[in-house]
């Protein structure tokens, strides 16, 4: 798809999603004037000295004013209260989108806000990050050859769609569209049970062993395993949050599977042991070299 020439495209809640959704917007030269909106008025300063954004409210009603797409970038927890200030003034031609790591929850809180979701508000998530938060962690490449997700509603403006598709494509991404339960339950498996597992490992270490003793002997595989572990708290508790049933049924289902292993691990059963393993590592290479 070409690229679209925005005029003006307001960006949220300016982190590391947000700046790097800028970053990568400014480098395809997709938008004239992208203005940084959030309630940190010293983040905010910072991503205009970045020169991530040419302008910033803290007013989100105000940032909002002209803009032709909207971009919300906060965590999920605060998705309706951001909702809930622009609502008001927002124009029925802007095209909203967000960011959040789970569909289901924007699409309701939207929903509840708008009385029934805009026509024109395409939710999406960018399959890219790291475990690091805020502007300065942001960069232009952040999306390249990684994936969106778009889920939008049957009632969805199809033109609004397709701008969002061409902004992410702008960006380097490759976007694809999903129905929202399967967004959650597939991302529930992939990417939110993954995070539980690893601050968990890293929790229960932690208590064991108080003098930290076994993360001087943690060899690069314990690392590999937890970086994700330094992800921000409170985002990752408003994924749970905002994700509740998918990602309770990943996690059962995991422990039953934990408990066959421990099980086979106990009574010593190689067969069951190995054939896990190499089930296990045939999947991930076949992953790892697709
Ligand atoms: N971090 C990651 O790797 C990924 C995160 N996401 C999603 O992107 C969203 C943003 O995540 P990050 O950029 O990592 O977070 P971040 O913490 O780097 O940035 C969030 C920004 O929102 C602002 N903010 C927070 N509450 C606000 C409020 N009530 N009103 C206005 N601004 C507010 C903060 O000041 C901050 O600038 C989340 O919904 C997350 O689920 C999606 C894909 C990857
Ligand atoms: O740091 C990593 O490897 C991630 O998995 C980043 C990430 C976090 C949240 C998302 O919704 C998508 C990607």
């Amino acid at each position: 798809m070409s690229t679209p020439v925005i005029n003006q495209l307001t960006i949220i809640g300016v982190g590391l999603i947000g700046g790097s959704l800028a970053r990568a917007l400014r480098r395809a030269n997709a938008v004239t004037t992208l203005v940084g909106a959030g309630r940190n008025a010293d983040q905010l300063a910072i991503a205009r000295k970045l020169g991530v954004v040419d302008r910033t409210e803290t007013d989100l009603a105000k940032a909002c004013a002209g803009a032709d797409v909207v971009v919300l970038a906060v965590p999920l927890g605060a998705m309706r209260a951001v909702l809930e200030q622009i609502a008001p003034t927002l124009s029925p031609d802007t095209i909203i989108t967000d960011v959040g790591s789970a569909k289901g929850s924007v699409v309701s809180d939207a929903g509840q806000i708008f009385n029934g979701l805009p026509a024109r508000f395409v939710p999406g998530h960018p399959i890219a990050g790291t475990e690091q938060s805020g502007v300065e962690a942001s960069f232009a490449e952040l999306f390249d050859q990684r994936r969106v997700i778009l889920t939008p509603e049957a009632a969805t403006d199809p033109a609004a769609v397709t701008t969002v598709c061409q902004l992410w494509e702008a960006c380097g991404a490759q976007v694809m569209t999903m129905a929202v339960a399967h967004h959650d339950a597939v991302l529930a498996a992939t990417s939110h049970l993954p995070h539980v597992l690893a601050y968990t490992l890293v929790d229960s270490l932690a208590r064991q062993d108080d003098s930290r003793e076994i993360f001087d002997y943690a060899a690069g595989g314990f690392r590999d395993f937890t970086r994700i572990a330094s992800s921000d708290p409170q985002m990752w508790h408003d994924i749970c949050a905002a994700n509740r049933e998918p990602l309770v049924a990943a996690l059962q289902h995991f422990i039953r599977d934990l408990e066959q292993l421990t099980r086979a691990i106990e009574q010593a059963d190689s067969d069951a042991i190995k054939q896990t393993f190499e089930r296990a590592k045939q999947a991930r290479d076949a992953f790892c070299n697709k």
